[in-house]
């Protein structure tokens, strides 16, 4: 069978419970013979509060106990430059092959503005895209910048198909509805100081232990 390779992109300041959600749902989905989270340096945000070596060590706690096969790729980090998907997928399709089914993950909020990143149009000649809904935004023709629902057109495909084709499909999945976001994380953290228990949130229903134990031990997103 052709190899398939699931890949999860994000700042992951911090990595929540929505992420390990998305990346659980297209592992089941799927069945991809690897899912690797690519920790980036992402050019349309202002700029990170965890350290490289932090988001990693965090994303090491969150998905160390998951029964699929997960690794995490530090190579958009090793760039240096700002991350550009685009490229990453031209890197990771030289070394992956032609026949492998590349699929680049992402929450609906990514795909309401995917016609902002860099060199869009060419992502689905390199991989598929998995895209899950997200309270808040939506995976609908109606509400997408013409632009992107114009080239989803044709491309929507089951989790089977999308596993069997290297690229130019795209997979939605309607069911995920994880209402947490890495900003809502930090600002509670931020507001209490850095002291989970002050937030007034229960922060273990957002963030893993281990994350939140190492995000206390470090002092993150206090100031
Ligand atoms: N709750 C969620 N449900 C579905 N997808 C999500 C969720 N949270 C993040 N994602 C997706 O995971 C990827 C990485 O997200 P990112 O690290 O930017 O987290 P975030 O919570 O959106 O961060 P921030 O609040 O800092 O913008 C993106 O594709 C994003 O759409
Ligand atoms: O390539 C681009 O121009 C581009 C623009 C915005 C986001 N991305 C990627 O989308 C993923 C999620 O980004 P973010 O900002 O939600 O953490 C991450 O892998 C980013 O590198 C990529």
């Amino acid at each position: 069978m052709t190899a398939c390779v699931a890949l999860l992109g994000g700042s992951f300041d911090p990595v929540h419970h929505g992420h390990v959600a998305l990346a659980a749902l297209f592992a089941d989905l799927l069945q991809p013979d690897q899912l690797r989270i690519l920790p980036a340096r992402p050019w349309q945000k202002s700029a990170l509060q965890a350290s490289d070596a932090q988001r990693i060590a965090m994303l090491e706690l969150a998905f160390a106990e998951q029964t699929f096969p997960v690794a995490i790729d530090p190579r958009e980090i090793e760039r240096a430059s700002p991350t550009y998907t685009v490229e990453t997928l031209r890197g990771l399709r030289a070394e992956l092959g032609e026949a492998a089914s590349i699929v680049f993950l992402m929450g609906a909020d990514q795909l309401m503005k995917l016609d902002s990143w860099r060199d869009w149009q060419d992502l689905f000649a390199l991989a598929n895209l998995g895209v899950a809904a997200r309270p808040g935004y939506t995976l609908s023709e109606d509400g997408l910048p013409p632009a992107v629902a114009q080239a989803l057109a044709g491309r929507l495909a089951t989790p089977a198909q999308v596993r069997a084709t290297p690229s130019g499909k795209v997979c939605l999945a309607h069911t995920l509805a994880v209402d947490i976001s890495a900003t809502q994380i930090r600002n509670a953290l931020h507001a209490s100081a850095g002291s989970a228990a002050d937030t007034g949130l229960d922060l273990g229903a957002l963030v893993p232990q281990q994350v939140l134990d190492y995000i206390q031990q470090h002092n993150l997103y206090k100031n």
